[in-house]
């Protein structure tokens, strides 16, 4: 087998509903003034790093589409070839979907809103269908069917993540190429915690920044020789986790 290509992950600049402190999930929101910055300062880091994409995996999103598309330019390739599946997409949120998380933290108090936020096997409530915010007529998924889901924990997101991961990026990997993959603080949440074997317990306690490209090393099993991987901010990041690990509050 020849080398194993570089790995780089990137969530999603900040959003407009981050900033408005919403549950998203598959709401299909665009990218904040400061998110497309943020998008845009990762195409730098990259560039600056010589860390050149040669191929992108994103989510069906327009939030990680436009991320990418900014990070890209930002480091002239903009013209590399995309793969976008809903496999990739933010956890589904269930009917906390457009629910306010200082509200939602008041209302259910601490412990219930970190287990739906953070527990890696309680979803949240499903969402009723044909309501303001759920997915049922969105064309995008109609080939899903019944199988489109309603709610889902972080198991539910490995499970479905899973098998794109093998069958669509780590072949990619496999031709020694440097592959981007633009999707959401969950989804990476569910790869990272693949990649390096985090605990159920324990990816509790994980959060990605938005916009901050994160690096990894694999060796010919796909295990990252940078455990964790590598940020090409460290410091941003740090920052910026704590913010995440703060929401609500
Ligand atoms: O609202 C969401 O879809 C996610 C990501 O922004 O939020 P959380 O970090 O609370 O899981």
């Amino acid at each position: 087998m020849g080398a194993v290509g570089t790995l780089v992950l990137i969530r999603h600049g900040e959003s407009v509903w981050n900033a408005e402190n919403l549950f998203t999930g598959w709401v299909d929101v665009p990218l904040s003034e400061k998110g497309e910055a943020e998008a845009r300062r990762g195409g730098e880091l990259l560039r600056d790093a010589g860390l050149l994409p040669e191929i992108l995996h994103t989510s069906l999103l327009r939030r990680a589409i436009s991320t990418a598309n900014l990070a890209l330019d930002g480091c002239d390739r903009h013209w590399i070839p995309v793969r976008r599946d809903w496999r990739l997409n933010e956890r589904h949120y269930g009917a906390l979907q457009g629910k306010n998380k200082k509200q939602t933290l008041e209302e259910y108090g601490e412990e219930q809103f970190m287990l739906w936020r953070r527990s890696y096997d309680t979803p949240p409530p499903e969402i009723e269908l044909g309501t303001e915010f759920s997915q049922d007529s969105d064309p995008r998924y109609a080939d899903l069917g019944a199988d489109a889901p309603r709610t889902e924990c972080l198991k539910d997101v490995v499970a479905r993540l899973l098998p794109y991961w093998e069958s669509a990026i780590v072949p990619d990997l496999r031709t020694g190429r440097t592959v981007l993959v633009a999707a959401h603080g969950n989804s990476l949440r569910a790869l990272v915690k693949h990649l390096d074997g985090v605990s159920d317990d324990a990816i509790a306690g994980l959060n990605i920044p938005t916009g901050i490209p994160l690096r990894y090393d694999l060796d010919e099993q796909l295990k990252p020789t940078n455990p964790g991987g590598t940020y090409l901010d460290p410091a941003a990041a740090a920052d910026a986790i704590k913010a995440v690990a703060n929401q609500g509050r």
